[in-house]
């Protein structure tokens, strides 16, 4: 596989980011920053080259790069995040994504979405009704994909939809029944086990926090990399959040 993950590095301020269903747990900026390293490291491994958005330093949030942009094809649709003081960290994607050579186009007010509410899979698009993500966000997105089916999906106590489940290569899905409204997932052995970002081929990235996760799907045939990103997940990030994969 051979593409390119859009990321950040997190700044000094990254304990200060939003928490919204966890209790605050102090953050470690020096830890936080190595294991971004580390997460880098395995997507490069797997063959996606790491194209950097300019810091952010002020805006804490900034490293959870997959809220600003959906990434469809050629098209970077740039979000408007549901949480204000998230929306500035929008400007500084937009001009990746056209450096990259991407179309962008743009969810607008009142609409809000973040990326972490929209799972692709195939030709389908679900879309986490969220307190980030609302209705018209959903509209406005649908409107910019007409060749894509974008199914809106019910939530229940979690950040955003890919909090709670994401889709194994095959397309199975792995989450927890009790938060989202859709049928047939694979339930995972920890809560972190619903984040998978599949690396191409049978290769998916998991957090080191979910072991027993990783061994029901190594069983399942997946080649399982586990990284340790502790800090992140005290700000409900997760391994899908820090990254946007490109083709
Ligand atoms: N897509 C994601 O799961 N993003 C995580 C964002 C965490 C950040 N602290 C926030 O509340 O916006």
């Amino acid at each position: 596989m051979s593409g390119i993950a859009l990321v950040r590095k997190p700044g000094p301020r990254i304990a200060d980011g939003l928490v919204t269903y966890v209790r605050r747990d102090p953050v470690d900026p020096e830890l936080a920053l190595r294991q971004h390293e580390a997460y880098v490291s395995a997507l490069d491994a797997a063959g996606w080259r790491p194209v950097y958005a300019d810091p952010a330093d002020d805006l804490p949030d900034a490293p959870f790069v997959e809220d600003t942009v959906v990434v469809c094809g050629r098209l970077a649709v740039l979000t408007r995040p549901g949480a204000p003081e998230r929306r500035p960290e929008v400007a500084s994607v937009e001009r990746v994504v056209r450096e990259l050579g991407l179309t962008s186009v743009r969810i607008a007010e009142p609409g809000t979405l973040d990326g972490g509410d929209v799972l692709q899979t195939g030709a389908t698009v679900y879309v986490g009704r969220s307190s980030r993500t609302n209705d018209e966000g959903i509209a406005q997105l649908a409107a910019l994909l007409p060749e894509r089916e974008v199914v809106p999906v019910g939530l229940d106590g979690v950040l955003h939809l890919k909090s709670a489940v994401t889709a194994l290569p095959d397309g199975t899905f792995i989450g927890d029944p009790s938060r989202v409204d859709l049928p047939g997932l694979l339930v995972p052995a920890e809560e972190a086990g619903a984040h998978v970002v599949p690396l191409g081929g049978g290769r998916v990235l998991m957090s080191a926090s979910a072991p027993a996760t990783a061994a029901m799907l190594r069983e399942r045939g997946l080649d399982v990399v586990a990284v340790d990103i502790s800090e992140f997940e005290k700000l409900e990030g997760c391994v899908t959040c820090l990254s946007v994969l490109i083709m």
